[in-house]
């Protein structure tokens, strides 16, 4: 395990960030209320307001960390800058990227027109859980080096330098690629398109890559979605979260799921302008609540986790009592999303390793695996990652630098 314990002191350089935001001193951290709360009921049950306080001051100290580290995107509350959404992080458009991979064609899902909804993707048959139903390469590539601040770029002069360098980049596409890029959405713009609003309304950030993809921008939001999108060696790629009857249509979602209705409406509306209407959204009052509740807890047992990875004493402890409890509420209120109990069994791969329980961990990498075979592809690269650990050589020198991606990882949406 030294190996080990090495790649994990990197999360020393975590704390400066931490202490210099003045949030939480570090013992609180790693020794005392992260330790209690993982003993004492942290989670379904309840919060004391002085824990949740702290935890999250503590969130909001890793968060604008990890934003600014590039490691997670930027969740809850009124959007601002980079956000689990599409859309949210426009980039200057480098280059036309579509000769480079062909578009293939794929017959298991179309596109059709869904009333006020304009248009969205329906599946042509029945689709199997796990089943790829889209790769496609993009017709603008977003370079990564712009930081595509959403409250910044929402400001005029901002939006029409947006508009200026697409259309410059427009140019250079052919006739038939301009047309397509003109035949998508614009809710920014009322009265005529804009270039600019074309792209606030459908570019995409999947993982490391984006872009504006023609046929993946067609999909609709929904709080209980039933695809994943992912960016594999340049392209976007879907798979089905669940089984889907023919006709059912296919949907992600927007927003981070672990926010209440009135949060995820609030961002769909300035972000999107629509109101959302999926089943989650249209509960009856106290349905609606129970579910608000739940998000919310999978929210804290989410930041819980993402906490522990950074210091907890009882990492292992933390890891066997959170994540099941996760999964179980992933179960009642995301359809057991694999996509999201993904990640969570992989950050309990992180705490099962820093507690040297390798048993655990390998079970927990296990179930990662499975799930991240269905929602990103048995052959992804997180799929694979998840695979290694496992099977677990943990004192090898690749699993060292394996290890070092996936703390960055296990971060990111
Ligand atoms: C990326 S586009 C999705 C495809 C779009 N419907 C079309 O016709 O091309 C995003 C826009 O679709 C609409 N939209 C997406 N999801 C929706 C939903 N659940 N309910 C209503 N409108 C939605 C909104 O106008 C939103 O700004």
């Amino acid at each position: 395990m030294a190996r080990i314990v090495r790649a994990m002191d990197v999360r020393a350089s975590f704390w400066p960030v931490l202490e210099a935001g003045k949030y939480l001193p570090r013992e609180n951290i790693t020794t005392g209320r992260l330790h209690r709360a993982g003993c004492g009921g942290f989670g379904r049950a309840s919060l004391s307001s002085e824990w949740a306080n702290t935890l999250t001051r503590a969130c909001v100290a890793l968060a604008t960390f990890s934003r600014a580290a590039g490691i997670v995107r930027e969740r809850g509350g009124r959007p601002r800058g980079r956000v689990t959404t599409r859309g949210t992080r426009i980039f200057v458009p480098a280059k036309a990227v579509d000769e480079v991979v062909k578009e293939e064609q794929w017959k298991s899902i179309e596109v059709e027109h869904l009333g006020d909804k304009g248009f969205g993707m329906v599946a042509a048959r029945p689709i199997r859980r796990g089943e790829l139903v889209l790769r496609e390469a993009p017709l603008l590539g977003l370079p990564e080096s712009f930081d595509g601040d959403l409250e910044e770029l929402m400001n005029q002069t901002s939006l029409r330098q947006l508009d200026a360098d697409l259309r410059q980049a427009l140019e250079d596409l052919s006739e038939e690629q301009q047309r397509r890029f003109w035949s998508l959405a614009d809710s920014h713009s009322p009265g005529q398109k804009t270039a600019a609003g074309v792209a606030l309304t459908n570019a995409l950030q999947l993982g490391t890559g984006g872009g504006l993809l023609c046929r993946s921008a067609r999909f609709n939001h929904s709080c209980l979605p039933n695809v994943q999108g992912t960016w594999a060696d340049g392209c976007a790629e879907w798979r089905a979260l669940r089984d889907v009857s023919a006709g059912e249509e296919l949907c992600f979602s927007y927003v981070d799921p672990y926010q209440t209705d009135v949060q995820r409406q609030e961002t769909l509306e300035l972000l999107f302008k629509f109101k959302c209407q999926c089943p989650v959204c249209s509960l009856e009052r106290e349905a609606r609540e129970t579910s608000n509740q739940t998000r919310l807890q999978l929210r804290e047992l989410n930041e819980g986790l993402q906490l522990a990875v950074i210091g907890a004493d009882d990492a292992g402890y933390v890891a066997e009592r959170l994540v099941p409890e996760m999964l179980d509420l992933l179960d009642i209120e995301l359809g057991g999303s694999s996509a999201l109990k993904t990640k969570a069994l992989h950050l309990g791969f992180l705490l099962a390793l820093e507690s040297e329980d390798e048993d655990l961990a390998k079970n927990m990498a296990q179930k990662a695996y499975e799930h991240a075979s269905v929602a990103y592809g048995p052959n992804s690269d997180r799929a694979k990652m998840l695979q290694a650990c496992a099977e677990g050589d943990y004192e090898s020198e690749e699993f060292e630098d394996m290890l070092l991606e996936m703390q960055s990882e296990a971060f990111a949406s």
